[in-house]
């Protein structure tokens, strides 16, 4: 086990767990969407409006395919599981969390941000027809599924920590 991969919806908390995760088990935190907008010296928005979704998309298996070997978590975004070659880099290099939310919960805290191209171009409905048709994709990609409604992120960092923490000491 070398990395540890947070997926799931937008709004489910990846960033912020991840954020906190990388202070419980000492290992370093990379959100790749950061990632992405460094390289590139652009904001997701203004990469998705420059260039389109399927070169973002792109974007995302490069990163996956190169990023340096180390003992790290990697928070992703919403998107990368759908591509099966993601999937495979991700399940073979790492342990792979799902987080799982219902939809009125992601739905409550991305609604009225603006950064996500994907929400701003969306209707509620649009977005939720999206949630479910990644769902199973997200439950396929996944060595854990965390359940996240009604706990806070101190408990599912928590719970997360515990688990890496099994994982690193028996390999
Ligand atoms: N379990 C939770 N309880 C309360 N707030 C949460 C929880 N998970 C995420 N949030 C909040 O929801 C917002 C979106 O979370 P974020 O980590 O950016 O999601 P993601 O990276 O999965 O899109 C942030 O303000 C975050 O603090
Ligand atoms: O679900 C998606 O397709 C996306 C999710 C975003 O990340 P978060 O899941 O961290 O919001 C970001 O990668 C981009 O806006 C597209
Ligand atoms: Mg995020």
């Amino acid at each position: 086990m070398k990395k540890v991969y947070l997926i799931g919806f937008m709004g489910c908390g990846k960033s912020a767990i991840g954020k906190r995760l990388s202070f419980a088990t000492k290992m370093p935190y990379y959100d790749m969407d950061h990632e992405i907008e460094k390289k590139m010296g652009m904001t997701i928005s203004e990469i998705f409006s420059t260039y389109g979704e399927e070169a973002f998309r792109e974007m995302e298996t490069e990163f996956l395919r190169t990023f340096r070997n180390e003992y790290c978590i990697i928070a992703t975004g919403g998107g990368v599981p759908m591509r099966k070659e993601n999937r495979e880099i991700m399940r073979r290099t790492g342990l792979v969390f799902f987080l799982n939310a219902p939809f009125r919960d992601v739905w409550r805290r991305i609604a009225t941000l603006k950064k996500r191209p994907i929400v701003q171009a969306s209707t509620r409905a649009q977005l939720e027809k999206l949630f479910y048709v990644r769902k199973p994709l997200y439950m396929y990609s996944a060595h854990f599924k965390v359940e996240t409604e009604k706990r806070s992120i101190h408990d599912i960092t928590d719970y997360i920590a515990f688990q890496i923490n099994r994982f690193k000491g028996g390999n």
